[in-house]
């Protein structure tokens, strides 16, 4: 496998009243052209190692790492200008929650096409055409309408579209998309994920998807992160998730509804202190 970027050893650290708090800890892996998923429960840590990854953690949060390196470049040596650079044009990152990431005040076309124009050399008319393209492409129903709205005029999944529309428009090598699906229904939902799909296929793009869905990443992705506590306690290939060695795996595993063996009594989820500090399962990703 080509390593597009590798992470060793990351920490994200919070100052609070009670010491520091140690969000991420010690977290490593490498990923090729490929779709990892990061899977885990919520607080687990998923976000901020994409977040990290983009130097987008803000102060007072503090970040260590052996190095986080973008073809052999750590990312830690670089100037905020360069850092400004990387992210869009190598490293794109699609957020949680779209209505965060869109300007309220600037219609869709407008911020696309802005977009557009930082990334590539084009005519007002030619960013529009091709504006209108992105948004054919990511499933949005009459695109000049769109083109025209505000935010606030979108459903969350429209918002979400628009949002990895934008990202894709530089032809980023690595996207981080965090949650990018868990506000669309089911066939929009399919729709985004065959346009992922389609850019690590055809273009050899680094995909790294957080999700909180293990069953949607054990059939989207090729390899799985699973992490706890803020530590990676396992690694497998995502259709092996299911045959899952760590107990924490195994759980969240087992707290997956089955609706075909309904039961009047919902999995509870036992943790043990020990997977804190445990090592991973299967080492290194
Ligand atoms: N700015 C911050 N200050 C203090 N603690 C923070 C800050 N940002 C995140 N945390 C904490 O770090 C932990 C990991 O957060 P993170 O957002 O990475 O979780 P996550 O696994 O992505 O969860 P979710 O699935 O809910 O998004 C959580 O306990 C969170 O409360």
């Amino acid at each position: 496998m080509s390593t597009l970027l590798d992470v060793d050893n990351l920490w994200v650290k919070f100052p609070t009243r009670n010491g520091i708090f140690d969000a991420v800890r010690g977290v490593s892996f490498s990923l090729g052209r490929e779709r990892l998923g990061i899977v885990g429960e919520s607080g687990s840590g998923k976000s901020l190692t994409g977040r990290a990854i983009l130097r987008l953690i803000r102060n007072p949060g503090i970040v260590e790492a052996g190095h986080i390196s973008l073809h052999g470049e750590n990312l830690l040596d670089k100037s905020e200008k360069d850092m400004r650079a990387i992210r869009g044009e190598k490293i794109s990152m699609v957020m949680q929650d779209p209505k965060f990431s869109l300007n309220p005040v600037m219609t869709v076309g407008d911020q696309i096409i802005e977009a557009y124009r930082l990334h590539a050399k084009a005519s007002k008319s030619e960013a529009y055409k091709k504006s209108v393209e992105m948004l054919e492409a990511v499933a949005i129903r009459d695109p000049k309408r769109v083109m025209k709205a505000y935010p606030h005029e979108m459903s969350g999944g429209m918002g979400q579209r628009i949002m990895i529309a934008m990202m894709l428009i530089p032809n980023p090598e690595i996207l981080i998309a965090d949650e990018p699906t868990s506000a669309l229904d089911v066939s929009v939902q399919g729709q985004v994920l065959s346009i992922m799909d389609k850019l690590v296929k055809d273009r050899g793009m680094g995909l790294l998807f957080i999700s909180h869905d293990l069953n949607l990443v054990s059939q989207f992705c090729d390899r799985v992160l699973i992490m706890y506590s803020g530590r990676i306690v396992e690694v497998c290939d995502a259709d092996k998730l299911h045959e899952a060695q760590h107990p924490y795996t195994k759980g969240l595993l087992g707290s997956l509804p089955k609706f075909d063996e309904p039961s009047d009594r919902l999995q509870v989820l036992t943790r043990d202190p020990a997977w804190r500090d445990a090592p991973s399962v299967e080492g290194r990703a």
